[in-house]
């Protein structure tokens, strides 16, 4: 039983971070929330006003006192919090996990400091059927990403092949390729490829492909996988952030139930 709570800080507070801070603000048991790293700290203070506990406000730096830093940045700043927090020794709970497809080697980091390195499910589902099945023989795991315009713009890739998602009329498949592929291509809406990737045969034996669908308002993932001990089709239907369209509000309560785990003295799932 540990005798005080794990000290939590937050990197980021956007459309997944706030939803976070609120969470732990609620209070759970055995969690504390004591720092978060904004990019605009008056907004952010806006943002946490009400709040029962008021945690510190600063920058990245600002979290190094932390047993526990949750990492909810755009993809380009990831390195900049997981390297020192790793470095450190401390815990990093992963929510841009394209990101870290590019810096594997801060595994190796966090085995010479006893750091970890924790990727919550986050927008997907079916990691534990995934990473049991892979104790097998995998023959396949593929990935479809289906969601409206306004969750796939902004991506690099959609810039570089001169791609006009606004302008489609009907369901048509934008990318198809590794997730390895996929991180650069999409860093900020195939996240869910990269966790499926790690939990699985690694990012590049991961296929996905890219939809991009006017007719939906949900982000929609659907997984296969064929393996020696079972096959079997994963689906699920996220309903986007109205901040942010490219990150669902799953992606939040996938964090908070994450941290939850780290204190409870059950674990349910793989
Ligand atoms: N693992 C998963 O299943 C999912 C992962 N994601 C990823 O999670 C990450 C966070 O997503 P959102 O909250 O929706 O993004 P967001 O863009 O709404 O929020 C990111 C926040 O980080 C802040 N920021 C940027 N640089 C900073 C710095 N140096 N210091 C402090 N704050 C900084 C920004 O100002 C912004 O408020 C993204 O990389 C996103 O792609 C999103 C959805 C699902
Ligand atoms: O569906 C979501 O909430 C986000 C998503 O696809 C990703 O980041 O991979």
């Amino acid at each position: 039983m540990r005798q005080r709570p794990l000290r939590i800080g937050l990197a980021g507070l956007g459309s997944i971070g706030q939803q976070v801070a609120r969470q732990l603000d609620a209070g759970i048991d055995g969690l504390e929330l004591v720092a978060v790293a904004a990019s605009d700290r008056e907004k952010a203070r806006q943002n946490l006003a009400g709040f029962r506990a008021l945690p510190r406000i600063g920058t990245l730096a600002d979290l190094s006192d932390t047993d526990v830093v949750v990492e909810m940045l755009p993809a380009r700043a990831f390195a900049d919090i997981a390297r020192p927090t790793l470095e450190r020794g401390a815990t990093l709970v992963v929510a841009s996990a394209g990101a870290l497809l590019s810096h594997m080697d801060l595994v190796d980091v966090a085995r010479r400091t006893g750091g970890r390195i924790i990727v919550p499910s986050g927008a997907i589902l079916g990691l534990d059927a995934v990473r049991a099945a892979c104790e097998a023989p995998v023959a396949s795991i593929t990935i479809e990403t289906r969601k409206s315009p306004a969750s796939l713009a902004g991506a690099p890739y959609l810039a570089q092949q001169g791609i006009d998602v606004h302008a489609l009329r009907a369901p048509t498949t934008i990318f198809s390729g590794t997730a390895e592929e996929a991180a650069l291509a999409f860093p900020a809406n195939t996240n869910v490829a990269a966790a499926l990737a790690l939990a699985g045969l690694g990012p590049r034996k991961t296929e996905i492909r890219v939809i991009a669908d006017p007719a939906v308002d949900r982000n929609i993932h659907t997984i296969t996988v064929e393996s020696a001990v079972a096959r079997f089709t994963c689906h699920i239907d996220i309903v986007p952030n109205p901040e942010n369209p490219r990150s669902g509000q799953l992606t939040s309560r996938s964090i908070i139930a994450c941290l939850r785990d780290m204190v409870s003295p059950v674990r349910i799932g793989t």
